[in-house]
C-alpha cells in the first residue's frame, strides 16, 4: 500500500530535535547537554526524580527560558523561541499543571482569549464557535461552550485547556504532570483524547511521576536525572521496576513494606463534624472517627467529597459549625485554637496544598523548614532567631531527606514541585507530633522520593504515632492504611480494612454504600490496563455531555 501523505511526514522529520541543550541557575546545572529526539505522532514520555530538570527542558521548548546553548530543530528546520508566542506559532501548545484559565469565563471566551484578533479578523465570535465544534468533533474533546469554566469539573477544565492548545494550532503538545488532579476515570478519558490526538498526527511530550502512565499510553519513554538524559527507549521494551531504577539510580521497592499494626488508645476522635465552605454549602456531614496510636486511618474519596475540608478543620485552618474534636482525651476548642498552639498540643499537619498553606515561597528553604515552629527555643537567641542553628536544621533535614539542591538558603520558589513537598514534609514529620495529618503527601513526588516517604509514615506508625492520611491515590491509600474510609458527598461511607479491593473502594467512591451494594460485580477502577498499545475502557465523566 502507498504512504499516506501523513506517513511520509513521519519519517521526514522529527516533531522536535534537541540537541546539546544546556541552562543553569545560578550554581545549578539544571540541564546539561541534553539531546532529545521526538517522533511525529508519537506520545513520548519524560520520566525523572524530582528537580531532575524536566519543567525546565519543557520551559525551554515553550520559550519560558532560553537555554544557555544547544539548538531546537522543530519539524526539521531549526527554530528560536524567544516567548512563548513564538512557540505557538511554531505549532506547540503546553497544558499546564496549575491551568491557566479565567474561571469566570466561558469555555468560548477563554479559548479565544489571546487569540482573539486572530479570530476577529476570520470573523468573530460565529466563526471562533464554528472553529471549536470542528476541533471538538475531530478529536471527540466536547465540551459546552457556554458553560462557565469555574462550574466544570477540572477533568473538563484540562480539556478546555487541550482545545485552546488546538484551536492555536497546535501540533506538538505538552502535557506538565496532567494527571495529578484527575481522578481515575478522568484520566483514563485523559488517555484516550492523547491516543486519538496521536491518530490524527499530533504528537504529544508528556511528563509525568506515574510509571502506570507511561507504561499504558507512551510510545517512547526518556529518563531524566541530575539535568541529563539517561535513557530513551521504545516503552514496550522496558519495565517499571527498570524505568525506576534508571531515574533514581538505584533499586526502588515499588510497595510498602510493613508489620501488622498494634494500635493502642485512641488519640483523635472526632464526632459528628459538620463544616461548611465559604458559600455555606455543607462540605462535611456529621462524620465521626477514631484514630488510634499506632495506626495509619487512610481517607479515600474523589477530590472534592469533602475529605480536604474535613482534615484542615481538624488541623485548625478552617472552623466546624457542629461536632466535637478530641486529642489525647482533650476536646479541643477550636475559638481558642489556632494551627499554632495545635501544634504545641502534639498535632502535625501536612497540608495538600503545599504552596497556598505549607509553605512562603518568598522564603529561604532554612526558613521554610522551621515554619510555625520558629517559636521553638532550638532556633532562638535571645529576643532574635538564630540563623546559624537554623541553617544547621536545615542542612540536616535537607541530607535525611535528600532534598535537592542541597542548599538552605534558596529560595523555595526555585526549588521542584517535588523537592517542595519534601521541605514541608521533613519539617512535619521530624516533630515528633502525637498525632500526624497528611493530605496527598506524595503528590508530584518522584518514585525514589515516595519509597522514602512512605518508610517515615509506616516507622512514625511503628513508633506510636495516630496517622489521618487524605489521599486520591487508591495506590496509595491501600499500601498505607490499616484502616480505609471512604468519603463520598461530605459522609464517611464505609469502612474496609487494608485488604480492600480497588474496585470494592471504587463503588464506595463513587457513592453506591454498603447498604446498595447488592449490585453486580464492581467496575475496575484500576486506572490504567499497563499492557502497552491497549485502550483504557470506556468511562464516562460527570458532567460530561454524551
Ligand atoms: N527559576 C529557577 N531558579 C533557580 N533554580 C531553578 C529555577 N527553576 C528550576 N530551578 C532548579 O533547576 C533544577 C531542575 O528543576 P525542574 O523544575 O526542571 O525539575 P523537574 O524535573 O521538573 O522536577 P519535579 O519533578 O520536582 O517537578 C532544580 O534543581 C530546581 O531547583
Amino acid at each position: 500500500m502507498a504512504d499516506t501523505a501523513a506517513e511520509q511526514r513521519v519519517r521526514a522529520h522529527p516533531a522536535i530535535r534537541l540537541s546539546g541543550i544546556s541552562k543553569s541557575f545560578g550554581a545549578v546545572r539544571a540541564n546539561r547537554d541534553i539531546d532529545l529526539t521526538v517522533r511525529k505522532s508519537s506520545i513520548h514520555g519524560i520520566v525523572g526524580e524530582n528537580g531532575a530538570g524536566k519543567s525546565t527542558l519543557m520551559s525551554i521548548l515553550y520559550g519560558f527560558y532560553q537555554a544557555d546553548s544547544g539548538t531546537i530543530e522543530v519539524d526539521g528546520k531549526q527554530v528560536s523561541i524567544p516567548h512563548s508566542q513564538a512557540a505557538i506559532d511554531l505549532g506547540i501548545g503546553m497544558v499546564h499543571q496549575h491551568f491557566m484559565l479565567v474561571h469566570n469565563f466561558t469555555v468560548l471566551e477563554n479559548i479565544m482569549l489571546g487569540a482573539e484578533g486572530a479570530a476577529l479578523l476570520s470573523g468573530g465570535m460565529a466563526r471562533a464557535r464554528a472553529e471549536l465544534k470542528r476541533i471538538e468533533k475531530d478529536y471527540q474533546l466536547e465540551v459546552d461552550p457556554d458553560a462557565l469554566t469555574e462550574d466544570l469539573p477540572v477533568g473538563l477544565q484540562q480539556r478546555v485547556e487541550i482545545l485552546k492548545a488546538l484551536y492555536r494550532g497546535a501540533d506538538i503538545l505538552i502535557l506538565d504532570e496532567p494527571t495529578g488532579v484527575l481522578t481515575p476515570t478522568e484520566a483514563d478519558h485523559l488517555f484516550r483524547i492523547l491516543q486519538r490526538l496521536r491518530e490524527e498526527g499530533k504528537t504529544v511530550i508528556l511528563i509525568t511521576h506515574k510509571l502506570r502512565e507511561i507504561m499504558a499510553v507512551t510510545d517512547t519513554v526518556s529518563v531524566m536525572r541530575q539535568g541529563q538524559i539517561v535513557d530513551t527507549e521504545p516503552t514496550a521494551q522496558t519495565s517499571v521496576e527498570a524505568i525506576a531504577e534508571k531515574m533514581v539510580g538505584r533499586r526502588v521497592l515499588l510497595r510498602v513494606d510493613k508489620k501488622p499494626p498494634r494500635p493502642g488508645p485512641v488519640k483523635l476522635s472526632v464526632r459528628d463534624l459538620t463544616v461548611v465552605d465559604s458559600r455555606k454549602v455543607p462540605m462535611v456531614k456529621n462524620v465521626s472517627l477514631d484514630v488510634r496510636a499506632g495506626e495509619i486511618v487512610g481517607i479515600a474519596g474523589v477530590a472534592g467529597n469533602g475529605q480536604s475540608h474535613l482534615i484542615e478543620t481538624i488541623a485548625g485552618i478552617r472552623r466546624p459549625t457542629q461536632g466535637t474534636v478530641e486529642m489525647n482525651g482533650k476536646t479541643l476548642d477550636y475559638d481558642r485554637l489556632d494551627p499554632a498552639s495545635l501544634r504545641e498540643e502534639g498535632m502535625a499537619h501536612v497540608p495538600e496544598d503545599r504552596h497556598r498553606m505549607g509553605l512562603v515561597l518568598a522564603f529561604e528553604e532554612n526558613e521554610n523548614a522551621i515554619l510555625g515552629y520558629h517559636n521553638s527555643a532550638a532556633f532562638g537567641n535571645g529576643p532574635f532567631l538564630s540563623i546559624s542553628a537554623m541553617r544547621e536544621h536545615a542542612r540536616e533535614r535537607i541530607e535525611q531527606y535528600d532534598i535537592r539542591p542541597p542548599d538552605c538558603r534558596l529560595k523555595t520558589a526555585n526549588f521542584s514541585g517535588g523537592n517542595q513537598q519534601k521541605i514541608v514534609l521533613a519539617r512535619e514529620m521530624e516533630r515528633d507530633p502525637d498525632v500526624l495529618l497528611i493530605g496527598q503527601p506524595t503528590r508530584g513526588v518522584d518514585v525514589g522520593a515516595i519509597e522514602f516517604i512512605h518508610r517515615r509514615i509506616v516507622e512514625m506508625r511503628d513508633a506510636g504515632k495516630a496517622i489521618l492520611l487524605v489521599s486520591v491515590e487508591l495506590d496509595e491509600i491501600r499500601a498505607l492504611s490499616d484502616r480505609i474510609l471512604v468519603m463520598f458527598d461530605g459522609k464517611i461511607v464505609g469502612e474496609r480494612g487494608a485488604e480492600a479491593t480497588e474496585g470494592e473502594l471504587g463503588l464506595l467512591m463513587a457513592g453506591v454504600t454498603d447498604a446498595e451494594s447488592d449490585r453486580p460485580a464492581a467496575p475496575d477502577l484500576s486506572m490504567i490496563d499497563t499492557t502497552p498499545g491497549q485502550a483504557p475502557a470506556e468511562t464516562q465523566i460527570p458532567g460530561e455531555r454524551p
